[in-house]
Protein backbone atom coordinates (compact mmCIF):
# COMPACT_ATOMS: atom_id res chain seq x y z
CA UNK A 1 0.00 0.00 0.00
CA UNK A 2 0.89 3.43 0.11
CA UNK A 3 0.38 6.07 2.45
CA UNK A 4 0.22 9.64 1.15
CA UNK A 5 1.60 12.40 3.22
CA UNK A 6 -1.24 14.41 2.74
CA UNK A 7 -2.92 11.66 5.49
CA UNK A 8 -0.39 10.53 7.58
CA UNK A 9 -0.47 12.49 10.59
CA UNK A 10 -4.49 11.78 10.50
CA UNK A 11 -4.63 8.41 10.41
CA UNK A 12 -6.28 6.98 13.58
CA UNK A 13 -4.91 4.43 15.85
CA UNK A 14 -8.18 1.96 13.87
CA UNK A 15 -5.83 2.38 10.83
CA UNK A 16 -3.05 0.76 12.56
CA UNK A 17 -4.86 -2.28 14.74
CA UNK A 18 -6.71 -2.98 11.28
CA UNK A 19 -3.23 -3.70 9.88
CA UNK A 20 -2.15 -5.42 12.67
CA UNK A 21 -5.07 -7.34 12.46
CA UNK A 22 -4.51 -8.16 9.11
CA UNK A 23 -1.05 -9.04 9.50
CA UNK A 24 -2.42 -11.79 11.94
CA UNK A 25 -4.98 -13.27 9.83
CA UNK A 26 -1.82 -13.61 7.23
CA UNK A 27 -1.72 -10.98 4.81
CA UNK A 28 1.79 -9.70 4.00
CA UNK A 29 1.32 -5.65 3.91
CA UNK A 30 3.81 -3.25 2.52
CA UNK A 31 3.84 -0.24 3.00
CA UNK A 32 5.50 2.76 1.06
CA UNK A 33 4.97 6.08 2.31
CA UNK A 34 5.06 9.74 1.29
CA UNK A 35 5.97 12.95 3.20
CA UNK A 36 5.72 15.69 0.59
CA UNK A 37 4.09 18.35 2.95
CA UNK A 38 6.87 17.25 6.02
CA UNK A 39 9.67 17.76 3.58
CA UNK A 40 7.96 21.20 1.81
CA UNK A 41 7.84 22.16 5.85
CA UNK A 42 11.39 21.12 6.72
CA UNK A 43 12.98 23.15 3.44
CA UNK A 44 10.84 26.64 4.89
CA UNK A 45 12.41 26.24 7.84
CA UNK A 46 15.82 25.88 6.11
CA UNK A 47 14.75 28.85 3.87
CA UNK A 48 14.75 26.86 0.82
CA UNK A 49 11.34 26.98 -1.43
CA UNK A 50 9.96 24.00 -2.72
CA UNK A 51 9.43 24.11 -6.53
CA UNK A 52 7.48 21.62 -8.62
CA UNK A 53 7.50 20.36 -12.22
CA UNK A 54 4.16 18.17 -13.06
CA UNK A 55 4.12 17.34 -9.73
CA UNK A 56 7.92 16.28 -9.19
CA UNK A 57 9.90 18.13 -6.50
CA UNK A 58 12.88 20.06 -7.84
CA UNK A 59 15.52 17.97 -6.21
CA UNK A 60 19.12 19.53 -5.91
CA UNK A 61 21.52 17.89 -3.62
CA UNK A 62 20.68 20.23 -1.06
CA UNK A 63 16.98 19.36 -1.03
CA UNK A 64 18.14 15.61 -1.54
CA UNK A 65 19.57 15.72 1.99
CA UNK A 66 16.27 17.49 3.80
CA UNK A 67 13.96 14.69 1.70
CA UNK A 68 16.17 11.98 3.16
CA UNK A 69 16.32 13.03 6.69
CA UNK A 70 12.38 13.18 6.36
CA UNK A 71 11.56 10.49 4.65
CA UNK A 72 13.76 8.08 5.59
CA UNK A 73 14.49 9.76 9.48
CA UNK A 74 11.70 11.23 11.13
CA UNK A 75 8.21 9.93 8.69
CA UNK A 76 9.85 6.55 8.57
CA UNK A 77 10.29 5.82 12.14
CA UNK A 78 6.54 7.77 12.69
CA UNK A 79 5.22 5.09 10.72
CA UNK A 80 7.22 2.31 12.37
CA UNK A 81 6.26 3.51 15.95
CA UNK A 82 3.07 3.75 15.53
CA UNK A 83 2.81 0.35 13.96
CA UNK A 84 4.23 -0.99 17.16
CA UNK A 85 2.20 1.43 19.66
CA UNK A 86 -0.33 -0.81 17.78
CA UNK A 87 0.80 -4.22 18.68
CA UNK A 88 1.97 -5.10 15.11
CA UNK A 89 5.62 -5.66 13.84
CA UNK A 90 7.13 -3.53 11.77
CA UNK A 91 11.20 -2.41 10.17
CA UNK A 92 11.59 0.52 8.30
CA UNK A 93 14.41 1.19 5.58
CA UNK A 94 15.12 3.16 2.73
CA UNK A 95 14.63 2.31 -1.07
CA UNK A 96 18.85 2.82 -0.58
CA UNK A 97 18.83 0.19 2.02
CA UNK A 98 20.19 -3.31 0.41
CA UNK A 99 19.72 -1.32 -2.87
CA UNK A 100 16.29 -2.20 -2.49
CA UNK A 101 15.20 0.43 -4.87
CA UNK A 102 17.02 0.81 -8.50
CA UNK A 103 16.93 4.35 -10.07
CA UNK A 104 18.23 6.36 -12.85
CA UNK A 105 17.55 10.01 -13.87
CA UNK A 106 13.80 10.45 -14.86
CA UNK A 107 13.64 11.94 -18.72
CA UNK A 108 13.64 15.38 -17.33
CA UNK A 109 15.91 15.39 -15.43
CA UNK A 110 17.18 18.74 -16.98
CA UNK A 111 14.29 20.64 -15.14
CA UNK A 112 13.87 18.40 -12.06
CA UNK A 113 17.30 17.44 -10.79
CA UNK A 114 18.27 14.50 -8.73
CA UNK A 115 14.55 12.67 -9.74
CA UNK A 116 14.37 8.96 -9.88
CA UNK A 117 12.89 6.31 -11.74
CA UNK A 118 12.92 2.79 -11.06
CA UNK A 119 14.57 0.49 -12.62
CA UNK A 120 14.90 -2.53 -10.19
CA UNK A 121 13.31 -3.85 -6.97
CA UNK A 122 15.08 -6.04 -4.87
CA UNK A 123 11.72 -7.80 -4.41
CA UNK A 124 13.99 -10.67 -1.89
CA UNK A 125 14.34 -8.18 0.60
CA UNK A 126 10.60 -7.39 1.17
CA UNK A 127 9.62 -10.87 1.00
CA UNK A 128 12.21 -12.08 3.28
CA UNK A 129 11.62 -8.72 5.70
CA UNK A 130 7.79 -10.52 5.30
CA UNK A 131 8.79 -14.07 6.23
CA UNK A 132 10.44 -12.70 9.17
CA UNK A 133 7.28 -11.50 10.31
CA UNK A 134 7.56 -7.82 10.06
CA UNK A 135 5.79 -5.34 7.65
CA UNK A 136 8.26 -3.72 5.45
CA UNK A 137 7.96 0.12 5.99
CA UNK A 138 9.56 1.70 2.60
CA UNK A 139 11.04 5.27 2.05
CA UNK A 140 11.06 6.32 -1.88
CA UNK A 141 14.66 7.02 -2.33
CA UNK A 142 15.90 5.12 -4.83
CA UNK A 143 20.07 4.96 -5.80
CA UNK A 144 22.21 3.71 -8.43
CA UNK A 145 25.11 1.18 -9.03
CA UNK A 146 27.54 4.11 -8.68
CA UNK A 147 25.65 4.70 -5.37
CA UNK A 148 24.04 8.13 -6.37
CA UNK A 149 20.87 8.20 -4.68
CA UNK A 150 17.46 10.01 -6.58
CA UNK A 151 14.38 11.23 -4.92
CA UNK A 152 11.40 9.25 -6.17
CA UNK A 153 7.72 10.31 -6.30
CA UNK A 154 6.21 7.78 -3.59
CA UNK A 155 3.08 6.56 -5.32
CA UNK A 156 5.48 5.70 -8.25
CA UNK A 157 7.81 3.88 -5.72
CA UNK A 158 4.93 2.03 -4.70
CA UNK A 159 3.61 1.30 -7.81
CA UNK A 160 7.17 -0.39 -9.01
CA UNK A 161 7.14 -2.09 -5.32
CA UNK A 162 3.40 -3.68 -5.91
CA UNK A 163 4.72 -4.72 -9.51
CA UNK A 164 8.36 -6.48 -8.59
CA UNK A 165 6.90 -8.61 -5.03
CA UNK A 166 3.81 -9.61 -7.50
CA UNK A 167 1.23 -7.88 -5.37
CA UNK A 168 -2.49 -8.76 -6.17
CA UNK A 169 -3.36 -5.33 -5.45
CA UNK A 170 -1.80 -1.78 -4.10
CA UNK A 171 -4.34 0.48 -2.13
CA UNK A 172 -3.53 3.82 -2.12
CA UNK A 173 -4.19 5.79 1.33
CA UNK A 174 -4.99 9.23 0.67
CA UNK A 175 -6.83 12.51 2.01
CA UNK A 176 -10.04 12.22 0.00
CA UNK A 177 -12.32 9.31 -0.83
CA UNK A 178 -11.05 8.36 -4.56
CA UNK A 179 -11.29 9.83 -7.28
CA UNK A 180 -13.88 12.46 -7.92
CA UNK A 181 -15.95 13.97 -10.78
CA UNK A 182 -18.79 15.96 -11.76
CA UNK A 183 -21.63 13.72 -12.54
CA UNK A 184 -25.27 15.44 -13.84
CA UNK A 185 -24.19 18.08 -11.86
CA UNK A 186 -23.23 16.47 -8.55
CA UNK A 187 -19.57 15.54 -7.32
CA UNK A 188 -19.40 11.80 -6.79
CA UNK A 189 -16.70 9.80 -5.83
CA UNK A 190 -16.28 7.03 -9.17
CA UNK A 191 -16.79 3.93 -7.79
CA UNK A 192 -14.48 2.38 -10.34
CA UNK A 193 -12.57 3.41 -13.37
CA UNK A 194 -10.36 1.88 -16.58
CA UNK A 195 -7.20 3.08 -17.88
CA UNK A 196 -9.22 4.93 -21.13
CA UNK A 197 -11.45 6.86 -18.10
CA UNK A 198 -8.23 8.10 -16.79
CA UNK A 199 -6.84 9.48 -19.87
CA UNK A 200 -10.37 11.34 -20.27
CA UNK A 201 -10.41 12.56 -16.93
CA UNK A 202 -6.66 13.68 -17.22
CA UNK A 203 -7.50 15.28 -20.81
CA UNK A 204 -10.55 17.33 -19.09
CA UNK A 205 -8.82 18.88 -16.54
CA UNK A 206 -11.01 16.55 -13.79
CA UNK A 207 -8.21 14.66 -12.69
CA UNK A 208 -4.83 17.30 -11.54
CA UNK A 209 -2.30 17.87 -9.03
CA UNK A 210 -1.31 15.09 -6.63
CA UNK A 211 -3.92 13.19 -7.97
CA UNK A 212 -2.05 12.26 -11.44
CA UNK A 213 1.25 10.41 -10.16
CA UNK A 214 -1.20 8.22 -8.51
CA UNK A 215 -3.47 7.27 -11.64
CA UNK A 216 -0.18 6.92 -13.61
CA UNK A 217 1.06 4.72 -10.99
CA UNK A 218 -1.44 2.83 -10.87
CA UNK A 219 -1.81 2.46 -14.80
CA UNK A 220 1.43 1.27 -14.74
CA UNK A 221 1.40 -1.56 -12.68
CA UNK A 222 -1.89 -2.95 -13.13
CA UNK A 223 -0.49 -3.89 -17.19
CA UNK A 224 1.66 -6.82 -14.66
CA UNK A 225 0.63 -8.66 -11.29
CA UNK A 226 -1.49 -6.23 -9.67
CA UNK A 227 -5.28 -6.74 -10.88
CA UNK A 228 -6.38 -3.98 -9.31
CA UNK A 229 -5.34 -0.58 -7.50
CA UNK A 230 -7.76 1.38 -5.07
CA UNK A 231 -7.60 4.87 -4.06
CA UNK A 232 -9.21 5.10 -0.68
CA UNK A 233 -9.71 7.84 2.41
CA UNK A 234 -7.22 6.67 5.25
CA UNK A 235 -9.70 8.25 8.02
CA UNK A 236 -12.47 5.90 6.69
CA UNK A 237 -12.55 3.20 9.54
CA UNK A 238 -11.37 0.13 9.10
CA UNK A 239 -10.71 0.97 5.35
CA UNK A 240 -7.69 -2.15 4.37
CA UNK A 241 -9.86 -4.83 5.83
CA UNK A 242 -12.70 -3.39 4.47
CA UNK A 243 -11.29 -2.74 0.88
CA UNK A 244 -9.68 -6.36 1.35
CA UNK A 245 -13.34 -7.47 1.81
CA UNK A 246 -14.76 -6.21 -1.54
CA UNK A 247 -16.23 -3.38 -0.16
CA UNK A 248 -17.24 -1.04 -2.54
CA UNK A 249 -14.68 1.57 -1.27
CA UNK A 250 -13.08 4.77 -2.71
CA UNK A 251 -12.20 4.31 -6.76
CA UNK A 252 -10.90 1.36 -8.31
CA UNK A 253 -9.04 1.12 -11.21
CA UNK A 254 -9.12 -1.72 -13.45
CA UNK A 255 -7.74 -3.65 -16.17
CA UNK A 256 -10.09 -2.48 -18.96
CA UNK A 257 -10.67 -5.86 -20.24
N1 LIG B 1 -10.37 13.97 -9.49
C1 LIG B 1 -9.82 14.09 -8.27
N2 LIG B 1 -10.40 13.48 -7.20
C2 LIG B 1 -9.91 13.60 -5.96
N3 LIG B 1 -8.78 14.31 -5.65
C3 LIG B 1 -8.14 14.93 -6.67
C4 LIG B 1 -8.63 14.84 -8.01
N4 LIG B 1 -7.80 15.55 -8.81
C5 LIG B 1 -6.86 16.05 -8.01
N5 LIG B 1 -7.04 15.71 -6.73
C6 LIG B 1 -6.19 16.13 -5.61
O1 LIG B 1 -5.29 15.09 -5.29
C7 LIG B 1 -5.00 15.21 -3.87
C8 LIG B 1 -4.32 13.95 -3.38
O2 LIG B 1 -2.97 13.97 -3.80
P1 LIG B 1 -1.79 14.41 -2.79
O3 LIG B 1 -2.16 15.69 -2.13
O4 LIG B 1 -0.53 14.35 -3.56
O5 LIG B 1 -1.90 13.28 -1.71
P2 LIG B 1 -0.87 12.23 -1.09
O6 LIG B 1 0.01 12.99 -0.16
O7 LIG B 1 -1.79 11.27 -0.40
O8 LIG B 1 -0.08 11.59 -2.20
C9 LIG B 1 -6.35 15.53 -3.30
O9 LIG B 1 -6.26 16.10 -2.01
C10 LIG B 1 -6.93 16.48 -4.34
O10 LIG B 1 -6.61 17.81 -4.04
C1 LIG C 1 10.16 13.45 -6.80
C2 LIG C 1 9.18 13.85 -5.74
O1 LIG C 1 8.38 14.74 -5.95
N1 LIG C 1 9.24 13.18 -4.58
C3 LIG C 1 8.36 13.43 -3.48
C4 LIG C 1 8.54 12.30 -2.48
C5 LIG C 1 7.51 12.29 -1.38
C6 LIG C 1 6.10 12.03 -1.89
O2 LIG C 1 5.85 11.62 -3.02
O3 LIG C 1 5.16 12.26 -0.93
P1 LIG C 1 3.57 12.32 -1.11
O4 LIG C 1 3.12 10.98 -1.50
O5 LIG C 1 3.13 12.73 0.23
O6 LIG C 1 3.26 13.36 -2.17
C7 LIG C 1 8.69 14.78 -2.80
O7 LIG C 1 9.84 15.18 -2.75
O8 LIG C 1 7.73 15.41 -2.30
Amino acid sequence: MKCGGSTLAALPDSFFEDLRELQETGFQPVIVHGGGPAISDNLAKLGIESRFVNGLRVTTEEVLDVVEMTLAGSINKAIVRRIQGSGGQALGLSGEDGNLILARPVANSAEVGLVGEVTGVKAEIVTGILSMGYIPVIAPIGVDAEGQRYNINADTAAGAVASYVNSPKMIVVTDVPGIMSTVEGKKIVLPSVTVQDIEDLIESGEIYGGMIPKVRAAMDCIQGSVSEVVIVDGKEPRVLSRVLQGEELGTRIIRSN
